[in-house]
């Protein structure tokens, strides 16, 4: 049981807050290097998560302008030297030591490999060397949003903060004309809101608003504060903790019993899910309880799924309640088990939303 840890706060910051035409900025640099240094004098324990190891790379070798595939990954590999390098040298330039660490989401999801990655983050926090985490790039890209949500839960994280290129999450996308409104305080994130707000694209990132949506899922989800906002102010770190009105701050969502591990969430919203179960009256009442979801609480299932696939979990109406790793086939599902099989139990799936019919 590891306890949660209030100091202890996450700061991703993306490749076009630090990056300007493939080459670090060395005023962004500096804002990102005075934000951790005023965390710290408040007591704030920072790890920090960077992209802008692939822009960097890109420049730096004219055949990977627009590489794809092994060619960003290549492309990463140059630029990570790169990006470090100029980061380690300015951090120490504002007295703070770092270690850079390379992880890829299964180091948090797999037990053993959990224990040595906290073991390090630990060690690093008790020596007073800030971690600068990115994303191994060279075994596969894909988004430090996501990878920065993992790790807010998984080192119990009081707070997450994502900056970006953008003031917060609008009402609607600001770049389709016409007024758009900051939310400054999101309770509860739905689908519905998703749906709103998702579209912001961040240009020059991978992920944009939509990416940033998924990390807050996660981070929520794991009980971590979570707040969007953009990087012009070197006080934001500090100012997120404070509960003061920038961006977007996102509420923990309240867990009942245990807080679903770094596996559990990357399954509900990071794996597409291969099908759906759909609950009669019963299966509504096991998943609000978080119990077991059992054959004969299920009226139909779609999709060609094998267990352990991701399934969604719906109610009558469509409505999305969960979603998680099913236990049993498709075919097994609709011709083969027992009234009382368990297709999934409480620990296999992630209810979306909190009040479930
Ligand atoms: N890990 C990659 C960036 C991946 C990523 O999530 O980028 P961004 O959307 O700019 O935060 C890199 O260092 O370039």
């Amino acid at each position: 049981m590891v306890t949660p840890d209030e100091d202890r706060v996450v700061l991703k910051i993306g490749t076009t807050s630090l990056v300007t035409d493939g080459r670090l900025e060395p005023e962004k640099v500096e804002r990102l290097c005075a934000a951790v240094r005023l965390g710290i004098r408040a007591g704030l324990a920072p790890v920090v998560v960077t992209s802008g190891a692939i822009a960097i790379g890109r420049t730096r070798h004219a055949a990977l302008g627009d590489a794809n595939g092994a060619g960003q990954q290549v492309a990463a590999a140059i630029g990570q030297g790169l990006l470090y390098g100029a980061l380690q040298e300015t951090f120490a330039s504002y007295g703070l030591e770092t270690g850079q660490v390379l992880l890829t989401p299964y180091d948090l999801i797999e037990a053993d490999r959990g224990e040595r990655v906290r073991a390090t983050f630990d060690e690093m926090r008790s020596l007073g060397v800030v971690p600068i985490v990115n994303e191994n790039d060279a075994l596969g890209v894909r988004n430090n949003d996501v990878l920065a949500a993992l790790l807010s839960g998984f080192l119990r994280a009081g707070l997450l903060v994502l900056l970006t290129n953008v003031p917060g999450l609008y009402d609607r996308d600001p770049q389709l004309g016409g007024k758009a409104t900051r939310i400054g305080k999101v309770a509860e994130l739905t689908p519905q809101l998703e749906a709103l707000a998702g579209g912001t694209v961040v240009a020059g990132g991978t992920g944009g608003m939509q990416m940033k949506l998924s990390a807050c899922w996660i981070a929520t989800y794991s009980g971590v504060r979570t707040v969007i906002a953009d990087t012009a102010d070197p006080a934001v770190l500090v100012a997120a903790r404070e509960g003061a009105d920038i961006g977007t701050a996102f509420a923990p969502r309240p867990v009942r019993g245990a807080r679903p591990d770094a596996g559990r969430l990357w399954r509900a919203f990071r794996t597409p899910p291969r099908g759906a179960v759909t609950c009669a009256p019963a299966g509504l009442i096991a998943i609000e309880h978080r119990q077991a979801l059992r054959r004969i609480q299920v009226t139909t299932a779609r999709g060609q799924f094998h267990a352990g696939d991701v399934v969604d979990i719906t109610g009558p109406d469509a409505t999305l309640l969960a979603r998680g790793s099913i236990r049993y086939p498709a075919s097994a599902v609709e011709f083969g088990c027992e009234p009382g099989t368990a297709l999934l139990v409480g620990s296999d799936y992630v209810r979306i939303r909190r009040d479930a019919p």
